[in-house]
């Protein structure tokens, strides 16, 4: 996994591809519009996302990001438009997507260690050894395997947020949705983080959708970025143009 990280870091956003056989749009959102009593959080958004992309999705507070992020997960229903999440259908896999929120669902009477366990799945993992080994190595990577004693209680900001991921990833989504997962990280943090997600981009096709105001983070960024505004969706592109 190591080699991976060090590979993954020097790798061009642009040329980050799936692995192969899995590619082709992972979501369609079609005329989306979300409605909150006189509120329109998101308006006629109109958005195709491919596996394998890495998605940056930016926008003022209260520019319906959180709202778009939940509509893609299946929590927030629109009040019109929809959502085709072509996997579903296919008869093969249940496309499996893993949330990071911001109030990152952590249980605080548990250590760190005792909340990423709760990750384990016996069918995803050929056994028990392989997923400590996982749990183990982002915990090194991320520079948290000498705290994850700690109960969540007692744990920082920066610490809740990288077992949060570190949890979201030990599922081995095909989907990581994330909303501010870096806010309480430094930019040195936030970079390792990012490095952790490009090597899961690149080893296991993982799709990320990251929502975030960190604008250091953003102007090294050569993918896609998303811009709302308002609860319109106003660029998607190149982060070079925005
Ligand atoms: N459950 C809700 N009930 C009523 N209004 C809501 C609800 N959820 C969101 N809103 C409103 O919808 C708009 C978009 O909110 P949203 O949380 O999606 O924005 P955001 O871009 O994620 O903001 P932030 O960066 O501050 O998290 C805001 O005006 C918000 O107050």
């Amino acid at each position: 996994m190591v080699d991976m990280l060090n590979q993954s870091k020097n790798l061009n956003q642009k040329n980050m591809k799936a692995p192969q056989g899995q590619k082709g749009p992972i979501f369609y959102c079609e005329d989306v519009s979300v409605q909150f009593d006189e509120i329109l959080a998101l308006k006629n958004v109109q958005l195709t996302i491919e596996r394998g992309e890495i998605i940056f999705l930016t926008g003022a507070s209260g520019a319906g990001k959180t709202t778009l992020l939940k509509v893609l997960s299946g929590l927030q229903n629109p009040t019109s438009g929809k959502v085709i999440r072509p996997d579903f259908f296919s008869g093969k896999k249940n496309l499996f997507i893993s949330n990071v929120f911001q109030d990152l669902r952590l249980m605080g009477k548990y250590t760190c260690e005792e909340n990423l366990q709760f990750a384990y799945d016996s069918s995803i993992y050929a056994s028990k050894a392989e997923f400590n080994q996982d749990m183990n190595e982002l915990s090194r990577i991320l520079g948290i395997k000498d705290r994850l004693h700690l109960k969540i209680n007692d744990a920082n900001g920066g610490l809740k947020q990288k077992v949060a991921i570190i949890r979201a990833l030990l599922t081995r989504p095909d989907v990581l949705i994330a909303d501010e997962p870096t806010s309480s990280l430094d930019i040195d943090n936030t970079r390792r983080l990012f490095d952790v997600l490009n090597l899961y981009n690149v080893k296991r096709g993982l799709t990320v959708v990251w929502a975030t105001h960190n604008k250091d983070l953003i102007k090294s960024f050569t993918g896609r970025i998303i811009h709302l505004d308002n609860g319109r969706l106003v660029y998607s592109g190149n982060a070079c143009f925005i």
